[in-house]
């Protein structure tokens, strides 16, 4: 009898205790809530659940490591403030992790057993008994059919062509691929502008990935992330959808800018991603922007993001497009000239996307019609793209590619030198200023040196006729022509 009244006796001071802790416990959060503002708090202190006290420390409980972390980062010193405020006895506090759910019932600032969900917008703090540890998930090698879009088989590592632009992002990549969620890179927040291979390394690192055959990837767009959320909501089963989503390994979205003003999408986005990283298990995420420069998405969001490996792909070069033109021009087997080639790269900038489609355009040509790809076909076949990327040209700037053409400097063209190596390209970018602007001669002279106008039409006169004379210097005018035409 005696053992059962001090049984009692035990569980009634540990409700005691609960219930005065509570009360201390509630207190705290309205200051604290005073003091970081309510989203703050919502996100980051609210799951909070207190332990117990020994001696002179109390126990609180977090329901993730990626939580206890920040919390003890940002909030560790305050929380121990606070509470040897409120109770003086109490002089440390250690923050644990503790899987939600496997506390002992929850207990409302008052004391009263709480069935509040983990959350539950408006959860009350929490106090619970004790802690149990964290499991591991089992793994599986595959692609969750059931969340992803298939991966295309052409975007892998091999086809993927790496220049400065996009080697740090390609190494980014790589290493993930090979070694899924390690320290510092996860998540690996990739991003660039539109067409320039973001999705080709997402889906590299997939295929890299399965082709191992260790892990289970996940694979969609952000806005399939948001269609798949909303027809779980209308179809009662958000729960099976964030327990797919929770149980991958590897989770990669594209396009997250897409989530801009989509909270709700967001928000369950952004749980999901503490859960995955939490429980060791990587993140990928493409967007047009870096996280900072991702105004519209939450600060929380955003900070999360940039907490791992941010990667950059910036716009191609002219050396990287003629690269990637190679190598996709010798995969088709169609015979592509270099003058051809550097034509396209000189012509077409603005993305890899847009470059590959003018190729494969004229590849289709070639094949249709069984010719050889020539620049005169070239610009008959991409008449269309070509005028869109045309521009007005200005006699500096066909200065400056002659002189580049012809590696000479770009003070000569304005020089009094006379020397045949300097006199040439000069005349050929008078004939080129002639043909392709709008200038008189007299104009086209002043920014030659202050030449007179019959100076350049005798530039004129000279290129026309070596240009019948001469097929390969004809060749390189009409490059430098077709490079510079608006
Ligand atoms: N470095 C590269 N090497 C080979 N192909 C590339 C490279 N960069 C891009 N591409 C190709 O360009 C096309 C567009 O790339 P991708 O779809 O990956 O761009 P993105 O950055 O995801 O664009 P968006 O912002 O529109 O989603 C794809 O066909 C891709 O294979």
């Amino acid at each position: 009898m005696t053992g059962g009244l001090e049984g009692y006796d035990a569980v009634a001071e540990a409700n005691a205790q609960k219930s005065v802790l509570a009360i201390h416990w509630s207190r705290i959060c309205e200051r604290l809530k005073a003091e970081v503002g309510e989203v703050e708090y919502r996100t980051w202190l609210r799951q909070i659940t207190v332990g117990p006290v020994e001696e002179d420390e109390i126990t609180l409980y977090l329901p993730t490591r990626f939580l206890r972390d920040w919390v003890r980062g940002q909030y560790g010193d305050r929380l121990g403030t606070l509470w040897n405020a409120e109770v003086p006895a109490i002089r440390r506090v250690e923050l644990q992790v503790a899987r939600p759910g496997s506390a002992s019932a929850p207990v409302q600032a008052d004391g009263a057993a709480a069935a509040a969900p983990a959350n539950s917008e408006d959860a009350a703090p929490r106090v619970a008994a004790a802690p149990a540890p964290a499991q591991e998930e089992p793994r599986h090698a595959e692609v969750r059919s059931d969340l992803a879009a298939p991966l295309d088989p052409r975007f892998t590592f091999d086809t993927f062509v790496v220049g400065k632009p996009n080697e740090f992002a390609y190494a980014c990549a790589r290493r993930v691929a090979e070694r899924p969620s390690s320290p510092g890179f996860n998540p690996l927040f990739l991003y660039g502008g539109v067409g320039l291979g973001k999705t080709h390394l997402m889906h590299a690192i997939g295929a890299e990935l399965l082709r191992e055959g260790k892990v289970s990837v996940a694979y969609m767009s952000a806005e399939k992330f948001m269609y798949r959320f909303i027809a779980a909501i209308r179809s009662q089963s958000t729960m099976e959808f964030k327990e797919q989503l929770r149980s991958v390994d590897v989770l990669m979205i594209d396009d997250l800018q897409f989530l801009i003003g989509k909270d709700n999408t967001q928000e369950e986005f952004f749980h999901t991603f503490n859960a995955l990283v939490d429980a060791g298990r990587q993140i990928v995420v493409s967007a047009d922007k870096s996280p900072s420069d991702l105004s519209g998405l939450e600060d929380r969001l955003r900070t999360r993001l940039g907490c791992g490996m941010v990667a950059d792909i910036h716009a191609t070069t002219f050396e990287l497009r003629i690269s990637i033109l190679e190598a996709k021009a010798s995969a088709s087997g169609v015979v592509v000239p270099a003058k051809v080639l550097e034509f396209l790269a000189h012509k077409i900038t603005s993305n890899v996307r847009e470059l590959e489609g003018a190729l494969n355009r004229l590849i289709a040509h070639a094949n249709l019609f069984g010719r050889p790809v020539t620049l005169e076909a070239t610009q008959d076949v991409l008449h269309d793209i070509l005028k869109a990327h045309d521009r007005r040209v200005t006699i500096e700037e066909i200065q400056r590619k002659v002189a580049e053409h012809w590696n000479i400097r770009l003070t000569d063209m304005s020089s009094a030198r006379r020397a045949r190596a300097v006199a040439r390209p000069r005349q050929v970018a008078m004939y080129l200023a002639k043909q392709l602007t709008s200038r008189s001669l007299p104009e086209i002279g002043r920014k030659f040196g202050n030449r007179d106008h019959t100076t350049v039409m005798h530039a004129v006169t000279r290129v026309t006729e070596l240009m019948e004379q001469d097929p390969a210097f004809a060749e390189d005018v009409e490059l430098l022509r077709r490079m510079l035409e608006s």
